[in-house]
């Protein structure tokens, strides 16, 4: 059957296996090491025809791509997300002609060493690092990302001079509780050059470090400056990150009315706050540097 007989076409298609979970541990003597990620692996190319009929010429199995997940953790290790990300990725498109495209998405989770044994791990509280790579036999996109990392001033933050109609019933704050969870993304200008390879790590753990600094280090006056600062610092110190987004919720701290039993509850007296988990204000956007072209999409930054 072919896609002119009919009123209606294909459209965009992809499809792979979701959500490998492959823990890889590494020994060094009585002292492991363990990489535990979430791999997602999702395909596109000439796949109009199992659509249409049902023909699967072209169709590698999504349980294939499953085992590939986890034979080249063994065959190849895992050095950081990215790394993994990239060797999947040129691996789908280099090997299978009808695929033109892979996208892989990964999360990450990191475990830390407990003291005094080389084999025994916790689940850290850090957020979750996550990369995606995409690869179509040109140039490699990289990018890399982290959510859930919540962070809270508990001064230096205040909203006021914001506009006031008649639903508006917000008091101004000159001394505020500023707390978000944090998700970002950010892309690599890389475009797969051997010898100019990023040192993955390295980048995210500067990238997490300077947006910190910039969220400790900024005197707030909105959340969406505290946004803009968080970005501006990324890209100015990060010479190889060319564009950030962030989506950040308002996490909410309400001064609690303790007038009712005489006390007084003022910020600077330290205050009692009741934590409000929805709804929450969500402020988005994307920083880059001048010049550059916005490619990461609008919605990724939720996933
Ligand atoms: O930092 C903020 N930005 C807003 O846009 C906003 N809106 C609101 O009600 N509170 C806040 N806080």
């Amino acid at each position: 059957m072919t896609a002119h007989a009919h009123p209606v076409v294909l459209g965009q298609n992809q499809y792979g296996k979701a959500e490998n979970r492959v823990v890889k541990v590494t020994r060094d003597g009585d002292t492991h090491r363990l990489k535990d990620l979430n791999v997602s692996v999702s395909l596109s190319g000439d796949m109009a025809e199992v659509h249409y009929s049902g023909d699967n010429a072209n169709v590698l199995p999504t349980d294939t791509t499953k085992n590939t997940v986890f034979a080249f953790a063994k065959k190849h290790g895992i050095e950081s997300a990215e790394a993994f990300g990239l060797l999947l990725a040129r691996h789908f498109v280099d090997s299978r002609q009808p695929i033109h495209r892979a996208r892989i998405r990964i999360e990450e989770y990191t475990w830390e060493r407990l003291e005094g044994s080389g084999h025994s791990f916790a689940r850290t509280g850090r957020e979750t690092r996550t990369a995606q790579i995409t690869y179509d036999g040109r140039a490699p996109e990289v990018l890399t990302g982290l959510k859930d990392l919540t962070v809270m001033n508990t001064t230096d933050s205040e909203f006021w001079g914001f506009v006031k109609d008649p639903y508006t019933t917000l008091p101004e704050d000159r001394d505020r509780i500023l707390a978000t969870s944090v998700s970002s993304w950010w892309r690599h200008a890389w475009t797969g050059g051997e010898a100019d390879t990023p040192d993955w790590d390295a980048s995210y753990d500067g990238a997490r470090a300077h947006l910190l600094r910039a969220f400790a280090d900024t005197y707030s006056l909105s959340l969406q400056q505290t946004l803009y600062a968080m970005g501006s610092r990324v890209i100015e110190n990060r010479p190889e990150i060319d564009e950030i987004r962030f989506s950040m919720p308002n996490k909410h701290h309400f001064r609690v009315d303790l007038e009712p039993f005489g006390m007084a509850n003022e910020a600077a007296d330290g205050a009692v706050y009741l934590a409000a988990d929805r709804p929450y204000g969500l402020i988005e956007a994307t920083v880059l540097r001048a010049g550059a072209e916005a490619r990461i999409p609008v919605d990724l930054t939720n996933l």
